[in-house]
């Protein structure tokens, strides 16, 4: 149908998942209403009247963010929440500086080379509190012409019982995350989180914070994490039969990952994604979607794109041995092959039909040490560098024993790009940010040249 959905229709309709792609400028409207939502309409007016807010995020606009909230909202407290890195300290204080109503938290990042990836929304209203947890930076050029990966919780109403908790542990998760920057500026947000009522939250809180964990912390975060809740929420009947279910991860870009697979990706990573309660012999096939240099050449912003994209060649010409998981950007079922990927999501499926999901995350964290964690100490510590969160859809959790991503009765899983995966041809090389491609022009009928 070609009929325009309001924001709230688009919430109701996303129902039970709430999992949402931004829409993208330059495709046809129909594909832009459906588990489809831009920034204002996250925004709107329309959910009630916003007392005030928080936004978590690596890279802002200020200007740009609040002519996203509705004029009569741009005057409530606004929390920005950043990390102190070099790149866009000053800049944030310098575009905020005319707006008391905006207070800056710099989030501490300790260990070197870590980054303030998190990006999240608190908005509390006069009827209470929502959650979005997605993967934009607040600048307009990630909401334009890009797939980006967004969740948007119900709105949680206030409560006097601190104990409402939902069955996925979510409020604990999401209060243990937020202590752990230790900010004053964030003892408002606990507490409020703890006042509201998060017994219908369905998803399961996955995130990453800067620290050597040990002991009971280990679990906490990053990877470990994902293989805690997997292997505690899975819940599989004759679990055999997944024993070699592939699993796919997609993102944005690759950190360094070792000189083989076996360093790290298909030993420490690949143990926590194929996490069932039989460790078993079968390794699952694991399949990377990273695009293209053509993906980023033909897309809707051309080798622009690939400023978003920022694998360098220090790092690619290390793992050449990682070609062989790639798979391209490919998302025609949701008009979106050429609204380049800067989600971050990873899955299982059932078999290689890919007609069924045992589970789905969607995060801000790319493929990298820092963002997942790597055990050390002889793996009675996990390292992370960065702050990352993401969302954990188990199918237990939404009383179905798979996720359908047919069409077919069951409310099917809204997949943001084709399955199943397309191999690279022989011809095809991963996006690296810092070289030229001077031989093909782009969409727009231009060159890259970094230098
Ligand atoms: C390597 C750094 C400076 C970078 C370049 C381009 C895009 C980036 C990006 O999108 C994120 C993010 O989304 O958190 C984080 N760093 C990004």
């Amino acid at each position: 149908s070609n009929k325009r959905l309001t924001p709230i229709e688009k919430i109701q309709q996303s129902e039970p998942y709430r999992f949402f792609l931004s829409t993208v400028y330059g495709i046809s409207d129909n594909y832009n209403q459906i588990n489809a939502i831009s920034l204002k309409e996250i925004l709107s007016p329309e959910h009630g009247q916003l007392v005030r807010s928080a936004q978590f995020n690596y890279m802002f606009d200020i200007e740009f963010l609040r002519e996203q909230y509705p004029p009569e909202f741009r005057l409530k407290p606004l929390l920005i929440v950043h990390g102190d890195s070099r790149h866009d300290n000053h800049t944030i204080k310098t575009q905020c500086s005319p707006y008391p109503q905006i207070e800056i938290c710099a989030a501490r990042l300790d260990i070197p080379y870590g980054t303030h990836h998190t990006k999240m929304m608190f908005l509390l209203y006069e009827t209470g509190l929502r959650i979005v947890i997605h993967t934009a930076n607040l600048i307009q050029q990630d909401w334009k012409q890009k797939s980006q990966g967004i969740w948007i919780s119900p709105i949680c109403p206030k409560t006097n019982d601190n104990t409402n908790e939902s069955k996925t542990n979510f409020k604990k998760d999401l209060i243990e995350y937020i202590e752990r920057y230790r900010a004053k500026q964030l003892q408002f947000w606990q507490k409020t989180i703890n006042e509201h009522d998060f017994s219908s939250i369905n998803v399961h809180l996955i995130s990453s914070t800067p620290g050597r964990h040990t002991g009971a912390d280990m679990n906490k975060f990053g990877h470990l994490k994902l293989r805690q809740t997997l292997k505690a929420y899975l819940g599989l009947e004759n679990e055999a039969q997944y024993n070699s279910a592939p699993i796919i991860g997609q993102f944005s870009s690759i950190g360094s990952l070792g000189p083989n697979a076996n360093n790290w990706l298909s030993k420490e990573f690949l143990t926590s994604l194929k996490q069932l309660h039989s460790s078993s012999l079968d390794s699952p096939e694991l399949k990377l979607i990273y695009p293209t240099v053509d993906n980023v050449r033909t897309s809707l912003e051309g080798y622009m794109a690939g400023g978003s994209l920022p694998y360098n060649m220090q790092n690619a010409m290390k793992q050449g041995w990682l070609v062989n998981y790639l798979h391209k950007w490919k998302a025609d079922h949701r008009q979106r092959s050429r609204a380049s990927p800067h989600i971050k999501t990873y899955l299982r499926a059932t078999n290689d039909e890919y007609k069924e999901l045992l589970w789905f995350l969607v995060t801000s964290a790319n493929l990298s040490k820092a963002a997942w964690g790597v055990l050390e100490k002889n793996n009675t510590q996990l390292m992370i560098r960065s702050y990352e969160i993401g969302v954990l859809f188990i199918p237990k959790q939404f009383s179905q024993t798979t996720f359908s991503v047919s069409d077919s009765s069951s409310p099917s899983f809204p997949i943001p790009y084709d399955l199943p995966p397309v191999k690279y041809q022989s011809s095809d090389k991963p996006w690296v940010v810092d070289v030229a491609y001077k031989n093909q022009p782009d969409s727009h009928g231009n060159m890259w040249d970094p230098s």
